[in-house]
């Protein structure tokens, strides 16, 4: 058999609940049911998702854990390799999101469409003594090929990218929607969110806090000293020393390198990136449905500095981002490291830019 059509193959049985798989067995089980002799009783009120790049150390956490979110009902894994596998294992949690598998490039335009929310943490991942930024040459032409198609098939999805570099491949996806004519700066997001789970647990473990009770809004940018804890915000209101702030700073800013060195070679933060990218678009479904004041940090097209792409506070809604929060009040230090962050956030965006336009 073909490998496409072995892949097909599965990904029509591994469609659980409204089409659940195939149950015959073989002539040593007794059981001769097929999918049509299932009562299915129809799909589940919820969102439609699909993660791109759904089988890789991301993506797989992170299919497991949108499989369990009670908002989700289809759940679309795309990957170029492995999602037959994937995508069989994960459709069989007792949990009501329907599961598809989609491999391979001519199978990505069904993976998209319908959809309410696009995940991607598509692309290669550092190893030590890398930057996120040499990450750009493979990953900038693995956005743009997923983003074109995005705007074929779900123009109006909630878009959440973490791929890397965070900084230049959200201008990307912007360009690309722009060209395409369907760009919504409300629906575009770049996931921060793992600088502010680990601002929260590090500024936890100092202050002898529960970190489920911490907020340390994270603003900027998604590398090095472009990720700005703002240390002088942080609920509960508390005070640091000089000290702590340089230490908390620099663990905050250096957390993804940390994870690097410490896999020496195996790839870059998986898990807590999952549960990062969970929170997140489990904020995003919340606000789709209409629960409101639901705040996060995203790397968004703002209007917060002079930087056509920021990270900040946004307000979430029915249709992404309602309103983009101002930085409010900073302290000297925060101040002083937001205008370095902004240089270097420049030049990203624009190597970003200059991809598409080019
Ligand atoms: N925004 C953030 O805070 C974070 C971002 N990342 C980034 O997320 C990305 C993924 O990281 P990992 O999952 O660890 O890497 P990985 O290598 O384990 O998985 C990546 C997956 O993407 C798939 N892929 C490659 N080309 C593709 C294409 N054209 N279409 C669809 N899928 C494709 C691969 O087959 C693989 O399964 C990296 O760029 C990494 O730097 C990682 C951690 C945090
Ligand atoms: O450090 C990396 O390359 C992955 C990443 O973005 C993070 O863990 O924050």
């Amino acid at each position: 058999m073909e490998p496409n059509s072995y892949a097909n193959s599965r990904i029509t049985r591994i469609a659980s609940h409204l089409n659940p798989p195939n149950l015959k067995m073989n002539e040593h089980g007794g059981s001769s049911l097929t999918n049509v002799h299932c009562r299915a009783k129809g799909g589940s009120p919820g969102f439609k998702v699909a993660i791109l790049g759904a089988a890789g150390g991301i993506g797989q956490p992170l299919s497991m854990l949108m499989k369990i979110n009670p908002l989700v009902s289809v759940l679309h894994l795309y990957d170029v390799v492995n999602t037959p596998g994937v995508t069989s294992d994960i459709s069989h949690m007792d949990t009501s999101a329907v599961v598809r598998g989609f491999l391979g490039q001519n199978q990505l335009e069904d993976a998209l469409t319908g959809m309410d929310l696009v995940i991607i943490p598509a692309g290669v991942p550092r190893k030590p003594g890398m930057t996120r930024d040499d990450l750009f040459n493979i990953n900038a032409g693995i956005v743009k090929t997923l983003c074109e198609a995005i705007a074929k098939q779900c123009p109006k999805a909630i878009v959440n990218l973490i791929s890397n570099p965070v900084n230049s491949t959200v201008p990307i996806a912007a360009e690309v929607f722009k060209r395409a004519g369907t760009y919504d700066p409300k629906r575009l997001l770049g996931v921060t969110m793992l600088d502010v789970v680990r601002a929260n647990t590090f500024v936890a473990e100092v202050m002898g806090l529960d970190p489920r009770d911490v907020d340390v809004p994270v603003v900027g940018g998604h590398a090095g000293i472009t990720i700005l804890p703002l240390l002088s915000q942080v609920k509960p209101p508390s005070s640091f020393t000089p000290k702590e702030i340089e230490y908390l700073t620099d663990r905050i800013q250096n957390g993804g390198t940390e994870v690097v060195e410490a896999k020496a070679g195996a790839g870059s933060a998986t898990l807590s990136m999952a549960y990062a990218a969970v929170k997140f678009a489990d904020a995003c479904l919340r606000a789709l449905k209409g629960e409101a004041d639901i705040v996060q940090c995203a790397y968004v097209d703002s209007q917060v500095t002079e930087l056509p792409f920021f990270a900040s506070k946004v307000r979430l809604g029915r249709n992404g981002v309602e309103e983009f929060l101002p930085l409010g009040p900073l302290s000297d230090y925060e101040r002083a490291s937001l205008e370095k962050a902004k240089k270097e956030l420049a030049t990203s965006v624009e190597k970003g830019v200059s991809f598409i336009r080019k």
